[in-house]
């Protein structure tokens, strides 16, 4: 499983990449807008610094052309490093853009995926990386359980090697379903893990060892503290 962090934020990547086993960090304009960059090449290559290079940086083109999207994405493989997953939509013109990227040897990341038949295309098409919008299809009615099992079936179908980086999560639920949907990477906000980590059920117990350790060796015992050696 690869765990990423959607989102730019530069304490918060700093924070979780000492926490948790962390496989890369992925933004769009949204994130983006969240952390208002005054300068947006300079921020994202302080994120690359703090990720390094064996961690997966994507990054989403904006440009409303195929012509755009490329240049975008030629630019920010220069201000960046050759090492980017360019993040492109997964529409008529991004999939034109995604089938050049490809054919130049570039990483791709293909998202906005709502449907089936959009990841097959990009599987077709050689993606890295293809991203389904798990909440925001379920939003929509759309059974995104179902779509990543089809999308995690047709992977294994085609012997690809496109991963799905399931994204868009608003519970831990729905990256626990993901998962067991056959997506290999999940990339969630930062609020998730908070969640996850800190219910009042793990603190309970937490809280309950510390009394029943404390009420045999006293506050402040530790295991380090009782050595005799
Ligand atoms: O890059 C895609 C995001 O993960 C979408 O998440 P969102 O639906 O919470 O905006």
């Amino acid at each position: 499983m690869e765990l990423l962090l959607d989102t730019v934020n530069l304490d918060t990547i700093k924070k979780y990449a000492d926490v948790i086993s962390l496989a890369g960090v992925t933004s769009n304009p949204s994130i983006v807008k969240k952390e208002r960059p005054i300068d947006f090449y300079k921020h994202m290559r302080e994120v690359r610094q703090i990720i390094g290079k064996e961690r997966t940086l994507h990054v989403q083109v904006v440009g409303q052309t195929a012509e755009a999207m490329l240049a975008d994405a030629h630019m920010i493989l220069e201000e960046l490093d050759d090492q980017v997953y360019i993040k492109v939509p997964t529409d008529m013109t991004g999939l034109a853009v995604i089938k050049q990227l490809k054919k130049e040897g570039i990483h791709v990341t293909a998202t906005a995926i709502y449907s089936e038949f959009q990841g097959y295309l990009a599987i077709a098409a050689g993606v890295d990386y293809l991203a389904p919008y798990y909440n925001r299809m379920i939003n929509m009615n759309i059974d995104s359980d179902l779509v990543i099992k089809h999308l995690a079936n047709q992977i294994q179908r085609e012997q690809s090697t496109t991963k799905i980086l399931a994204a868009s999560f608003h519970t831990v639920q729905q990256i626990n379903a993901s998962l067991v949907m056959g997506a290999q990477a999940v990339t969630l906000g930062p609020d998730l893990l908070e969640t996850a980590l800190n219910s009042p059920a793990i603190s309970a117990a937490v809280a309950g060892f510390k009394a029943d350790w404390e009420s045999l060796y006293g506050a402040n015992a530790t295991l380090a503290s009782l050595s005799v050696k």
